[in-house]
């Protein structure tokens, strides 16, 4: 049982007034049950303290507050200056620190922290560890699988999900690091035994407004966390950048084009469409790779998992057998198969660098035309529209602009900013022929219904979504299902 006056020990400056016995922790007024202290943030949309009273008839225990003259009479409280930066020092001591003992590693970087962060699970587990993951998949805790909503959840969920994964008996934890958790505080408090890095491109700049405070952002990762070791892809700038100046012990490189200098890199490397095969040289010596999923792109994000293993102290063979049997991620680069004699590949390219990635990764494997179905989020970075619309018209022999999740931007105007960056530039009119959609499944049926025998149709941006968000409701959709049914409409004619 923990008490409002122990908690108010991990949070200097707090001036504590009353006691209570706390079951719970929360910062969301709807989630809050019996006997638990409620946080009262202050954020963008909504202000905790306009909830006191709701919680409390729900029965909370004890608030946390900025503003004492909020709090109804007779409730126990804390008072703090920032509710913000008290939520995860309490979180942290609510659930008794669980990442001092649980070997933590934390991946962040633009694209790539998913499919890198099962990678690395994958080598834990060959090695024999019941494991815990935490990402944009949700979470897993040993086999059970526990969803959740964000790709880093905040301080409270992600600390209760380490205490879990402890009482699960696990050993170790693999996590994505979003660059708004690292500004957010989601995950401080965390002790990152590795940080690993895949690449810094375009993203998020709604939230960050450049790439500078964007690489800042993801630096913390590698400066304010003191990680054992820091994993870093050296032939990305910002990878270099890390390189040069964290505070890990030691510092491991790895180079996805095989630079001088780098302590990891691939050579004879082997790419299909649904395997990837080469050879990793390492500290330790030669990893064999031997992948059960394609995509070009998948070189640096097994370089960063082969970097873990090694930092693990793993033999070459545990992480070549840790990799082999790492199943497909799902909707990265997913091969959709109802019988029909084209390619269909579902992807979760949503920026610049991953279209123009899964692109490149699709052109060698395609001997007919490649399609491209693809569209940019509402509510998200409006500057990175264009420069996608560009790279699918430019990568692409037909691209096909549709919506992706609008959320409460008009989906009409989402493609306006699409297709600005779609017209070829004059006098020349090299590129894709463009097409403009905005039914997600209408855009699908007209690219199924367009290939040929040798073609390939990417579908990229929502990956292993199963919604489409549109407005505030999320819609069942899955890119893979639609697919399969256009094909098998398209075949039953
Ligand atoms: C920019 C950002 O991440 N904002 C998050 C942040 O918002 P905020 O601090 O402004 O809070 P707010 O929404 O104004 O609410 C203030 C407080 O009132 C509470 N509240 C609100 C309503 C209510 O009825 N009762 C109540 O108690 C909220 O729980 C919160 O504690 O805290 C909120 C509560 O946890 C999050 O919902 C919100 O996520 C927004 C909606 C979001 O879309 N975030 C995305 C961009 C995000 O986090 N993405 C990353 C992945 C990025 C990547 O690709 O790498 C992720 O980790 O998922
Ligand atoms: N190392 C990489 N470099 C460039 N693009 C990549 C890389 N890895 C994956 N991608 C592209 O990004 C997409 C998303 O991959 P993944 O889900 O692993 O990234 P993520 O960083 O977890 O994304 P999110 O920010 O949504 O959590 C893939 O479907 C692929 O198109
Ligand atoms: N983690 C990313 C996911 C984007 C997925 C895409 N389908 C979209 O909705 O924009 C984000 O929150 O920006
Ligand atoms: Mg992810």
């Amino acid at each position: 049982m923990t008490t409002l006056t122990q908690l108010a020990g991990a949070l200097p400056g707090a001036q504590c007034f009353g006691e209570a016995t706390l079951t719970g922790l929360e910062y969301d007024s709807r989630a809050v049950a019996a006997g638990a202290l409620f946080v009262a943030v202050v954020g963008e949309r909504f202000d905790g303290h306009n909830f006191l009273a709701d919680v409390v008839a729900r029965g909370a225990a004890a608030l946390v507050v900025e503003r004492a003259e909020a709090v109804p009479a007779g409730v126990p409280y804390l008072l703090v200056k920032s509710c913000r930066e008290a939520l995860a020092p309490l979180a942290c001591a609510f659930w008794g620190n669980p990442t001092e003992r649980l070997n933590l590693a934390g991946v962040t970087g633009t694209n790539g922290k998913t499919s890198t962060m099962r990678l690395m699970d994958a080598i834990a587990r060959a090695a024999g560890e019941t494991t815990g993951t935490i990402g944009t998949l949700g979470a897993t805790v040993g086999e059970t699988a526990l969803p959740h909503d964000r790709t880093t959840p905040e301080s409270p969920d992600l600390q209760r999900l380490f205490a879990e994964m402890l009482a699960a008996g696990a050993t170790s934890a693999t996590m994505e690091v979003a660059s708004h958790a690292l500004v957010m505080g989601r995950t401080a408090g965390c002790t990152f035994d590795i940080a690993a890095f895949t690449n810094l491109t375009q993203d998020h700049l709604d939230f960050h407004k450049t790439m500078e405070a964007y690489e800042a952002a993801k630096g913390m990762l590698f400066r304010d966390y003191a990680p054992r070791v820091a994993v870093l892809n050296t032939d990305d700038a910002a990878g270099a950048r890390y390189a040069a100046s964290n505070t890990a012990q030691q510092t491991l490189t790895y180079s996805p084009s095989g630079q001088a200098g780098a302590d990891i890199w691939p050579v004879d490397v082997q790419l299909a469409v649904d395997s990837l095969r080469f050879t990793a040289k390492t500290p330790l010596g030669d990893v064999v790779v031997r992948l059960g999923f394609g995509g070009t792109f998948q070189i640096g994000n097994v370089l960063a998992a082969i970097g873990y293993g090694v930092a693990r102290g793993f033999s070459p063979e545990t992480i070549a057998a840790g990799l082999a049997a790492c199943p497909p991620v799902p909707g990265r680069f997913h091969p959709v198969q109802a019988g029909q004699d084209f390619a269909v590949l579902v992807d979760y390219a949503h920026t610049p660098d991953g279209v123009e990635n899964v692109l490149k990764a699709a052109r060698p494997l395609t001997p007919g035309r490649l399609i491209t179905v693809f569209g940019c989020g509402g509510d998200r970075d409006r500057t990175k529209r264009p420069i996608m619309g560009r790279l699918a018209r430019e990568l692409s022999d037909i691209a096909i602009a549709t919506s992706d999740n609008p959320r409460t931007e008009d989906p009409e105007r989402i493609l306006d900013d699409v297709t600005a960056g779609m017209a070829p530039p004059a006098p020349t009119s090299e590129g894709a022929q463009v097409y403009r959609e905005v039914n997600r499944r209408k855009a699908i049926a007209l690219a199924v219904g367009m290939a040929k025998q040798g073609d390939t149709i990417v579908i990229a941006g929502k990956g292993h979504e199963d919604y489409q968000i549109i407005g505030h409701t999320k819609h069942p959709f899955s890119d893979q299902d639609v697919a399969r049914e256009e094909i098998e409409k398209c075949l039953s004619h």
